[in-house]
């Protein structure tokens, strides 16, 4: 399934936490339930405890009518995954064609980096170049910079998540949302973290933004709204 983001209305995303099986089960009806509030599943495969049962939660979660985003977020952007055997973890499931699109996160080493897009792009997979900083919303400059940066390797898509220390953090990033997706076709998913952050979620879209991530049960990170009242808010903004 080939995801189409960057036109339209802003579209919405989960993150899927499972630890096990169980926790899998329970998600996907929780996903059932909520289903007219979400557009995209991520499957956050750092949470994941079983490698064992890796492959049969894959095939329940790719077996919905969403298209699946597959992430591993490392330590380094403010996930649970060591960043050491990244290629290994991901290598199962992309060679199972299990999912849609491949979240590969800027701060690995280039040549990482690229062996999971080969990988990604040979299994059919669209290329989600992300990267988060959990500290600060930097300068302006050094916001287009690190987008130009990502934006010359050619990915299907990128994500740039900062942390607003203030409501001007926000603005600024949003003010740079707008600048790229005028300048580029290139998708661009934006937010600001934290409470400070939570414009950029509701009219982050407004900006060229083109997801926004809203939570199922539990954020899965600072400044989240539940699905459901995102997709409200989303809807009710954009009529
Ligand atoms: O990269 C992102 C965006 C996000 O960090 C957010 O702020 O909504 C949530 C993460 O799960 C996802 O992988």
């Amino acid at each position: 399934m080939t995801l189409h983001v960057g036109t339209g209305q802003t579209q919405t995303a989960v993150s899927l936490m499972p630890r096990n099986l169980d926790d899998c089960v329970r998600e996907m009806a929780l996903v059932e339930q909520k289903q007219a509030a979400i557009d995209i599943l991520e499957w956050r495969l750092d949470y994941w405890q079983t490698p064992a049962t890796l492959l049969t939660a894959g095939h329940q979660i790719a077996a919905c009518k969403h298209p699946v985003i597959l992430t591993l977020r490392t330590t380094h952007d403010g996930g649970l995954s060591d960043p050491t055997d990244y290629l290994d973890r991901y290598t199962a499931l992309l060679s199972a064609q299990i999912g849609d699109v491949v979240d590969i996160e800027w701060s690995l080493p280039e040549a990482v980096r690229k062996a999971v897009s080969v990988l990604a792009r040979a299994n059919g997979y669209q290329v989600l170049l992300s990267h988060h900083d959990l500290k600060t919303t930097p300068d302006n400059l050094t916001l287009q910079k690190q987008l130009a940066a990502m934006h010359a390797t050619h990915p299907d898509m990128l994500k740039l998540a900062t942390t607003a220390q203030s409501n001007e953090d926000t603005t600024r990033l949003m003010a740079i949302t707008q600048s790229f997706t005028h300048d580029h076709t290139t998708p661009l998913i934006t937010m600001a973290m934290s409470e400070f952050g939570l414009a950029s979620r509701i009219f982050g879209g407004q900006f060229g933004s083109a997801v926004s991530f809203g939570y199922l049960e539990h954020p899965s990170a600072p400044g989240q709204l539940p699905i459901e009242q995102l997709k409200g808010l989303l809807t009710m903004h954009q009529n």
